[in-house]
Order: C-alpha cells, then structure tokens, then sequence
C-alpha cells in the first residue's frame, strides 16, 4: 500500500502501558502481538509499526487515514485505545523508521521542557541544528580537579564535579532499544519511491549505531563504499531479474544454503572448508587477514604510564575503575582500557588513530584451571540496558571525548610495553554498531539462536592532540618513507561526507567461477584459505555449489581420512535443538531456498546495493567482504550481502576491515577536548592547599603523575609525593604542620561508645569500673571466640603526647608508607590505604610491613607500648609482654576493610591505643566457608564473598584503648576499622614462633 505524503496518520495508544506512557505513546494491537521483530508483520492495516524489540510487541502504531479504521477489525478490538495528537508527530515519521530519538523527543518535549535532548541540540553558525558535545572546554577544567579527590579506592566523583548544569537534572533515561521496522507490502515501483523518501528521513535506531546524525544533510546518509563488485553502474544497467523472486509479491530474504558439511565449529574441528564455500559461492575476495602494525618502541616516552592498577586509578582522575574496562559515572565515559580480553574484530590501525574495540558489560571471564584468568566471554546481549554500553553510546551520540589507555597484553598494540599501562591520549567514539558473537557452550542464548549482540565501538584520535606520541618522527631526507606515507590511508577525509567514493579495496578481487575452481584449492587443515597449492585436492566448483545434485558430501580427501564417509544422512542426524548463528539453519537445510544453478550464478538473482536487502536500511561497508546488515532486529542481520544472495558467516569465518572504513576521520568541531590527560599536580592545585597545608587530608593520599617522567604514582610515603621510578619528589610536608589535640577531640565523646550489637549475635556486654584511672571499660563477651574489651579513657595527657609525637615522626620522613599487600588482586602491585610502620617482632600479616627493632625505633612507638601495657594490665589483671607494635597513620578518607589479625604464632591478646579522630570498629563473623586464617584485606576494595551481617560495632574515640582476648576471636571474626578523619592507631601484639 502506498502511503499519499501528504496524509497524516492517527495513532492510538494504550492507556494500560503505563510505564512507558510517559516517554512515547503507546499502542498495541493483540492481533500483531508477538509478530513483529524480524518476522513479516503480516496484517494489512500497519504500515509502521515501532515495537520493543524486548517485550517483541508494538509499542507505537500509526495506520494511515485512507485507511478505514472501522474496517479494521484489529483496531476496534483494542477499544480501549485512546488518540495521540496527530500534531506531535510530523508527515517524515509517518514514511520513514522513526528514529526513538525523536519520538523521545517529541514525548519529552511536551512533558519536561528542560530535557537532556533539548540539553544537547542547539542551533549552529549555519542556522542549523547540530549535536553538540555535552561536555566542553568550559565547563569540564575546573571541575575535573574535583575528580582528583577521592573518599575510597573506586569511589565515583560527585555530579556536581562531573558536571554543573545536569545537577539538578532527573536521571538519565534509558534509551530502550525499540525497533522500528517498516513493512512495505508494495511492488518495486513503490517500494523505491518509499526507500527514496526515507532516505532523507531521520535515521533508525541502526543509523545510531551506524554514525548517522539525524540532522545530516541528505549525501551523508549514503554509504561511504562502493558494492562490494564495484560495479555499480553496470549492475544499474542490468535488465531488471526475471527470476520468480521478482513476481513474488513482497520482498523476501533470500539466504543462500549452501553445501551441508559435517561443520563442528563449536567443537574445534575447522570451519575454513565452510569459510571457503562461503567465499567462493559468494564471490568475495580471499581472506586478508589484517597483519599487526609493527612499529618500533616509541622514541618519545609515553606522556602517563603506570606500573599498577592502583596507580592508575589513584593518580588519573578519570581513571578509577579497578575491575572494569570502562571508567563512568552517570553515564559519562571517563577513560577505556584496552587490556588483553579482545573480542572478535578489535583492532589496531592507521598507526593506533583508529581503534576497534567493544563494549562491556555483559561477560564473564572465565578461570583456566591454573588459575589464571582465561577468556572473557558474553553471557548476554549488550545493549542500552547495560549502563556501560549505554554509557559508551551516549559518548558516541554526544561526541564526549574518551581517553584510551593501553594494558600490558593488549594485542592490538604494536610494540612492547615495558610498563603495565600507558595513556595512549585522546579519542572520540565516531561509530558504533552491533555484531552476532556465538556464545559459549555454557551459556544459554537468547531463545531460538546460539549467538549474543556485540556491541563495537569505533575511537578515532582527536586531531588537535597532533600525532599520537609513539609515531616517530620520519627519518629526515628519506623520501621513500614519506612517499608511503602520503600515499597511505592514513591521509584524514576532510569530513565522512566528503569521503570521495572508492573502488574496492585492495584485496577484493573479483574472480570468476572457472577461475575460482583452478584458484582455491582445498586443504586439509584448512590453513592456507586461498592459498595455491598444486598438491592439494581440488574441488569442482559446480559440484561444491549445487546442493540439488546430491552433491552434499564434502570432497574425498587424498589422505583419505575419512570424512568423506560423513553423509547428509550423518549431518541430518544431528540434533540442533536451537538456531546457530545468524543463518546457520541455510547451511544445513536441505530444502534450498534458493536454487543455485550455473545461470543463476552468471545472472545473479541479488545485486548488491546499498541498503539491507531486507530491513531496506542504508548499510555502511565495514568489511571487504561485502555488506553486512548491522540490523539486529533485522532477519538479515550479520549476513553477508553478496551478488548471489545473503550468505551466513560462520564462526571462524575471517572478515577484514574494509580499507575505507579504516581511514581516520576529521575531529567534529564539537569534539572537544576538556583537560590535559597529565592531571595537575595535586598539591599545587587542589584549592585547599593554596593557603595551607592540609595534613591529614585526602589530597596527601592522592596519587601523582611525575613531571620528569611521566609515571603515575601512588602517594605512598607519609611526608612527601616521590617517584618511584625516578625519585623526584613534590611538595615534602612541612614538619611543623600537625593536627593537634585539641582538633581531634570530641567536645563529647560518644557514650559507652556507642556501641550496637546485633541482638542475633548472642554477644553479651558488662561494664566494668577501672578505678585507677577513673575510667569505665565495657566488655563484649563474643563466646565462645574471646572478649572485647573497650576502654573509654577520654582525657589522657599521654595520648594527646603522642598525637603530637606521632606526627613529628611521621612528619620527619621515613617511617611511615603505605606498604604492598601479598596477594595483589589486580594488575601489578596494590599498595595498602593506610600508612604504616611495623617495630618490635616481624610482622608480615597480609601486608608486608618493613619492621624496625624496638630499640630503632621512634620514642612515640616505645610510649605507647609502654601506655597500652599498662592499661591492658589494669583491664586484664595480667601483664602481657608485647613484643610488637604496629602503628598506623589514616588520612582522611583512608580506612582498613575487614580482616582478622591472624599472624601465625599471634598470641591471645591483642590491644590497641586510638589516637586523633574517631573511628568505627565492626566485627562480624567469619563466613562458614572461611574460618581459615589469612585472607584479609587491607585495601578497602571489599570483597563479595563476605558475610555483610555485623555483630558488634564500636566506635574508638581519641585516647581509648581496645582489646581483644582470645585466639577465637581471630579465627571466627573478622573486623574492620573506619576512622571519620585523621586518625592514628597503634596496635601491640605478641608474636611468638612461627
Ligand atoms: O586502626 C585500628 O584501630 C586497628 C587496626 C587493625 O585492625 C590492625 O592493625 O590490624
Ligand atoms: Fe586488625
């Protein structure tokens, strides 16, 4: 049916949908219901329908006003349907997919003026419409230096950090991945007029991922490459097909089957014999596999690099994420990481100004049995409800700027890293689509296919960087050099648009069938795909591509190794209890679609063309292969189109980049980018410490990129920022800045400490009167693991003494650091938070603490030794030789997550003074799995396995000294400590032999 242009559409709306009610007008016909995605909608009244590729239902429904509603019969059912305005949507909506975006829009406009969308478009010097960057020049400088704080390891920045003017904002809606699908039920003639009008539509949901702007003028909707034949001109020339495709009357897909082969890919037997068919049956160019770029090491040093995780995460401000590849936060993409778990098809190229990589999110990396990580693999489709890949989406549609950093065991990367991790600069995402990923045996697919969405996204280097840092300047006079360089694609297109059309790549050769027989030889492990290779077996072309003639065995190979004995019969057999990747069903069916014969090849059925043969949406060439529809909701979607037909792409099958769609693109105008990857120092910038020094506040743990150098460090010495690799140091802290008592003392120190415990726990308490020292000391009785005694001592000069004495220690340099813990659980070393220094006997609990003999060590630690002696004597009624004490400096923000202290040969006792700021001391019990010792943390990432129910918490104030009695008490608990700011601890304990 032909759609006048003129007419306006009515839409009803389901006034029970109430959940999406607010953001788009709904509708839904029971008659269509589960009939939409992929599958012909097969009713005469829907000309378009927008459905929810989730809930596989229509959402949206527009009906055309020559048509007679009350003839429809589908339509008076759904009675309690109520009209949408025709005024919100406009005549373009009525004729082409309608971008969600819009229809986003249009909802939203109505209802919340201020939305992000209307956030995001503004007009241009040209009087035209264009998306801007959210995130500019001027509002992001003075705001990322907010990001350099942090309160813990893998904390987020703030919103109003992040960016002002969406503070007062509502969330960030989700972009659900709604589908809209156009059924055109005319012949040709109207088929094209349709086509040509909603090319100048708005784009789909597709031409999101395809990096299309809704707002390009109408050439920038075209397809940047040629048909993969390159003959366009010919082929428009061609009489039009007679075959009975064209007397059908509406267009159906065509997916070519090919020869059944006993084809185990899932099971490692070789899927090349099948890649070959699919290569030769469709014309396609030999396999390229692309080679690695092989640069030598960059001369220049790289501008940030890292030896650890930590340091990453602690020195970059938009680098904080210590398990994910993508560091976000409400929706805004910070830093990627290109690490060592690549997905199909990332690459590396144009000398690392463009980038392939993937999105996140849904995977699973599974374990080798040596314990080292294997591969990572998807678990579900990635879409808009994953937060990462929305998050990268929406980077992609804001042209927010995104720093990569390369990982140690990158492959993409052409030279050796020395280091862990190095900063490569600047990108923008300049496209973003979806491709079909097997999924593993172990994983359930979504139902009906064997395959997940991938999402990939495209960087591009941001041009006014200039030239990446690890190019080396071109060797002076070397002419030859310069010469392929000028002639490399590395040359930017002035804009896509502008992309002058190309003839196919190098590597797409075109060969005719007698040709492709005597060419391709078939090979027994399949290695050399197209490779000539006289000893090898050949195949006759006609008996490999006509299944009709019974010609479905695979070639008896000269070895004779048996797999000629694998029959139809065999492959029949096997049971496929679910769809295999995108038309894998074509591969095995024995009932052809369609029928190959000698004329059929030479008069080719399909042509290819530049949209979907299906979905009739415009497709991009990325791979020389030929198009591919990147339509997931499509029935063509990841098939290739080829000049017979669609073809399915196996696992396995190699597709290379097609050489245009490598090319680097312009930097948009609103690309901008909104501050230097080296971040300020911190010291110097961080406005608190302009006037004063800060002490024991967070900016002094902050992590630092060294000037000289270019390695980001952690703070990991009390008194100064020092490199460690080259041993620069910044800003040493002034000696005579200390907190003093008066500071950290509570006016009111909080009663009985404030103690909770949960009433499950069985733990009794009592109070007991220390009537030497006028204080009170309430027990925990935690039985049958020990007792925790807190003593409240709330005014003692001693501990104000040693307040003070601390810090001129500390202060004075040396002794304090934030020590490596033993079993790191991310890359490269992890650093403790606290700072630390270990006097007396050994003590190498979970964190490797240097020690220094009692008699080295400073006065402050022999006095309170001396003090925690004393008054454990006076608690316990026993004098208990402790013979080490380990003491610990808490800035701001820092704190010590759950763990038990037990050191081999620890004794029963263990006794702490707290000194400075007030702190929270929890206790829990140990998980039933884990009553085994030694395997604490330290670090304050906190660990998933554990046991979240409190028993006892308590909160240590300035002078209080805390005990714990009992070996149990280590072995069936665990505690943590948060101190609420600058806080001293100093623990004693007795370790015995080990
Ligand atoms: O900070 C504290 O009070 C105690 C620290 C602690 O638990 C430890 O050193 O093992
Ligand atoms: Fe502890």
């Amino acid at each position: 049916m032909q759609v006048p242009l003129a007419s306006k559409v009515r839409a009803k709306v389901d006034p029970h949908q109430q959940r999406i009610s607010s953001r788009i007008s709904i509708g839904s016909d029971p008659a269509l219901e589960g009939n939409v995605i992929g599958d012909e909608v097969n009713t005469r009244t829907t000309d378009v329908v927008v459905s929810n590729a989730k809930r596989k239902r229509p959402v949206l429904r527009l009906i055309p006003p020559c048509e007679d509603l009350s003839s429809s019969s589908s339509i008076h059912q759904s009675s309690s349907l109520s009209p949408l305005p025709t005024s919100s949507l406009s005549e373009s909506d009525i004729l082409h997919p309608i971008p969600i975006e819009s229809i986003r829009n249009k909802i939203t406009k109505r209802q919340k003026p201020a939305s992000r969308s209307n956030n995001l478009e503004k007009e241009n010097e040209f009087g035209r419409k264009k998306v801007h960057s959210n995130w500019t020049c001027s509002k992001a400088p003075p705001n990322i230096l907010s990001l350099l704080r942090f309160d813990h390891i893998g904390g987020a920045p703030t919103q109003q950090a992040l960016h002002p003017a969406t503070q007062p904002q509502q969330p960030m809606p989700v972009i659900r991945p709604l589908t809209p699908i156009i059924r055109l039920k005319v012949h040709s003639g109207d088929d094209e007029q349709a086509v040509g009008k909603r090319k100048r539509s708005a784009p789909s949901v597709q031409d999101r991922y395809e990096g299309k702007q809704s707002r390009l003028p109408k050439q920038r909707m075209e397809p940047q490459a040629k048909p993969a034949s390159g003959k366009k001109d010919k082929q428009s020339q061609r009489p039009k097909r007679t075959s009975n495709v064209e007397n059908s009357r509406e267009d159906e897909v065509h997916i070519v089957p090919l020869p059944s082969m006993p084809i185990e890919v899932s099971q490692g037997m070789p899927s090349s014999k099948l890649c070959k068919v699919l290569r030769i049956v469709g014309g396609l160019p030999r396999a390229t596999p692309r080679r690695k770029e092989i640069l030598s090491a960059p001369i220049k040093h790289p501008p940030v690099w890292a030896e650890s995780r930590q340091e990453l995460c602690e020195a970059l401000p938009y680098y904080r994420s210590f398990q994910s590849g993508l560091y976000m936060h409400r929706r805004v993409a910070f830093g990627y990481l290109l690490e060592a778990f690549p997905a199909p098809r990332d690459i590396w190229a144009c000398d690392g100004k463009v980038i392939i990589s993937h999105g996140g999110g849904q995977c699973i990396r599974t374990m080798r049995p040596d314990g080292t990580p294997g591969p990572v693999s998807l678990q579900a489709d990635q879409s808009h409800l994953d937060a990462r890949v929305d998050t990268l989406l929406l980077a992609y549609e804001r042209k927010t700027p995104i720093i990569l950093i390369a990982g140690k065991g990158y492959e993409g990367l052409p030279w050796d890293l020395e280091c862990a991790y190095v900063v490569l600069g600047w990108y923008w995402i300049s496209s973003s689509w979806v491709e079909a990923e097997i999924s593993p045996k172990e994983v359930s697919p979504p139902e009906g296919r064997n395959y997940f969405h991938r999402v990939k996204i495209r960087f591009d280097w941001i041009e006014n960087q200039g030239e990446p840092w690890w190019i080396n300047p071109l060797p002076q006079g070397n002419k030859v050099l310069t010469a392929m360089r000028e002639s490399s694609p590395l040359t930017p297109l002035s804009s896509e648009a502008s992309s002058p059309r190309r003839t196919p790549p190098t590597g797409v050769e075109m060969w005719s069938y007698d040709e492709l027989d005597s060419r391709i030889p078939w090979t027994q492990d399949g290695a050399n795909i197209g490779a000539v290779n006289e000893k090898s077996p050949k195949m006759d072309i006609r008996t490999l591509l006509n299944p009709s003639l019974g010609l479905l065995t695979p070639p008896l190979s000269s070895s004779g190794d048996g797999r000629a004995s694998s029959t139809c019969d065999e492959l029949k057999s096997r049971k496929h209890d679910r769809a295999c990747w995108p038309g894998e069903s074509a591969l095995t069916t024995q009932t052809p679609l369609f029928t190959m014969t000698e004329s059929s090849l030479q008069n080719p059925a399909f042509y290819p063309g530049e949209k979907c043969r299906s979905c009739r949406q415009p497709i991009n060439q990325i791979y020389q292969e030929g198009l591919i529809c990147l339509n997931s909701a499509c029935k063509a979607f990841f098939l290739l189109h080829t000049k017979i037909g669609l073809l399915p792409i196996p696992p396995g099958f190699h597709l290379s980049y097609n050489d245009d769609f490598l090319v680097p693109r312009e930097t948009p105008r609103e690309v901008i980018i909104p501050y230097d990857i080296v971040p300020p120092e911190p010291a110097k910038r961080v406005p608190e410490t302009e006037d004063a020094y800060e002490v024991g506040g967070r900016t002094l743990w902050r992590g630092w990129v060294c000037r000289k150098c270019g390695r980001a460090n952690c703070r990991y010495r009390w008194e100064v920022w020092e490199c460690r690799n080259c041993h620069n140091t910044l800003a040493p802290l002034d000696p005579a800045c200390l907190v003093l008592p008066e500071q950290s003392r509570l006016s009111q120190p909080p009663f009985l400490g404030e103690a909770k415990v949960d009433p499950k726990s069985g733990i009794k308490s009592n109070i007991k009167m220390i009537n030497e020292i006028g204080c009170i000391c309430v027990i925990y009785d935690l039985a049958p693991a020990g007792k925790i005694y807190h003593l409240i001592q709330p005014h003692s000069a001693v501990s104000d003494d040693l307040l003070v004495e601390y810090q001129k220690s500390a202060n004075q340099g040396g002794w304090f650091q934030r020590r490596a813990l033993k079993a790191g659980a991310v890359k490269g070393q992890l650093l403790a938070q606290h700072f630390a220094v270990n006097t007396g006997a050994s003590y190498k609990y979970q964190v490797d603490t240097l020690s220094y003999s009692f008699e080295r060590s400073p006065q402050c630690v022999l006095m309170s030794l001396a003090l925690i002696t004393n008054r454990v004597r006076l608690v316990l009624g026993e004098e208990i030789g402790f013979n080490e004490i380990l003491s610990v400096m808490y800035r701001e923000g820092q704190k010590m997550s759950w763990h038990d202290d037990g050191e081999t040969g620890l004794g029963p006792v263990v006794a702490s003074l707290s000194l400075g700021s007030s702190a929270i001391m929890s206790f829990r019990p140990k998980s039933p799995n884990r009553t085994e010792m030694n395997a604490g943390f330290y670090t304050g990432i906190s660990s998933k396995k554990v046991n979240p129910n409190t028993s006892l918490s308590i909160t240590l104030s300035h002078g209080d000294i805390m005990i714990m009695q009992g070996r149990g008490i280590q072995i069936k608990y665990d505690h943590k400590v948060v101190p609420m700011g600058f806080r001293i601890a100093s623990t004693a304990r007795v370790i015995g032999d080990r």
